[in-house]
């Protein structure tokens, strides 16, 4: 069957809709013949995904951003569960973040996705299964291939996610952080990890904690530089409870890993992880950034699911 390339037209603000017609010569130039579908409202992608792994799809090519990228793992991780699809997934960056391409090591240059198309190689990753609340209380799941983090990411995720749809990229994005920093609160948390078997026990005051699948999130910041997506386990990030500015100088040396040397950082790893939020009163501030978005609170279980998909990445 021809590959099945999945748009969100909305990505990078819109520009994805305006200008996929101009990229699908140049695609299909270098990948032959495919098919398109463009999404028409969020989570969308999943169920396009699901439908064409089950039809037995060889590969799948999520067009779009993180979220785009998060909802197509879903529907073939959903595939997955309810048969034996085994569906590729391959990329097209056309957000605005790009997280999870620059974890693969994937340039963002239309050639060199296509490149990774065509004369790649299949990288077989890991990804995270979580088990949380969303906003309302409802106790529900979803998978995750990036990074999945409670406190302050979630706070700005939903600031973003209630700004008006003209707010101008970069900047929103900036206004919102400060926005979610000034607002956010420390956590004490209850968290239960297992590695090979072992499990301990221990409670953290944290403003932000990262379970990494993947390197980067929010958009180039290098939370995790240690992580590799198939190796069996998550790198747990604890960035600490120290007062804003301290937090804040912390912080910038996520930009470049320099934050794992600062004493307030704490590094873990596991292949499953429960957390409890023992401050409740801090529940509508501390909250989860699945893949950017933000998708509800705590309580959570997050387990690995090894080896659960292949990706075409560059040669
Ligand atoms: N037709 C649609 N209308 C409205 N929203 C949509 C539609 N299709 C997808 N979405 C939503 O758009 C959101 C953002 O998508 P995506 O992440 O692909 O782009 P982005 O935000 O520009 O990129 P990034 O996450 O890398 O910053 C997702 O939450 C997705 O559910």
């Amino acid at each position: 069957m021809r590959p099945l390339l999945i748009v969100n037209p909305r990505s990078a603000g819109g520009k994805t809709g305006q200008l996929f017609d101009g990229l699908a010569d140049p695609i299909r130039r270098s990948l032959g013949d495919f098919d398109v579908q463009r999404t028409e409202h969020p989570r969308h992608a999943v169920d396009l995904a699901r439908e064409a792994a089950l039809a037995g799809r060889e590969l799948v090519v999520a067009v779009g951003g993180d979220g785009c990228i998060h909802e197509v793992v879903n529907g073939l991780m959903q595939a997955r569960k309810s048969g034996d699809a085994r569906t590729r997934l391959g990329l097209i960056g056309q957000g605005t973040g790009g997280d999870f391409r620059r974890t693969l090591g994937i340039e963002h240059r239309l050639d060199q996705y296509c490149a990774a198309l065509k004369h790649g190689r299949i990288r077989t990753i890991d990804v995270g299964h979580v088990r949380y609340h969303d906003h309302e209380g409802r106790p529900a799941e979803t998978y995750f291939m990036n990074i999945l983090s409670v406190g302050l990411g979630g706070l700005v995720d939903q600031h973003v996610a209630r700004m008006p749809k003209t707010a101008g990229g970069g900047l929103a994005y900036f206004a919102a952080s400060v926005r979610g920093l000034l607002g956010s609160r420390i956590g004490r948390v209850r968290c239960r990890l297992t590695l090979k078997g072992e499990t301990r026990e221990m409670d953290v005051e944290t403003r932000q904690l990262a379970i990494c699948n993947g390197r980067v999130f929010g958009g180039g910041m290098q939370i995790a530089p240690m992580a590799e997506v198939d190796d069996g386990v998550f790198e747990v990030v604890d960035l600490g409870s120290s007062p804003l500015p301290r937090f804040v100088a912390v912080s910038v040396g996520v930009y470049s890993g320099r934050h794992l040397r600062s004493a307030d950082v704490q590094h873990h790893r596991c292949e499953r992880i429960e957390m409890e939020l023992l401050n409740k009163d801090v529940a509508d501030r501390f909250l989860l950034d699945v893949d950017g978005e933000p998708l509800g609170r705590l309580p959570i279980e997050v387990s690995l699911v090894p080896r659960a998909l292949d990706v075409m990445v560059p040669a």
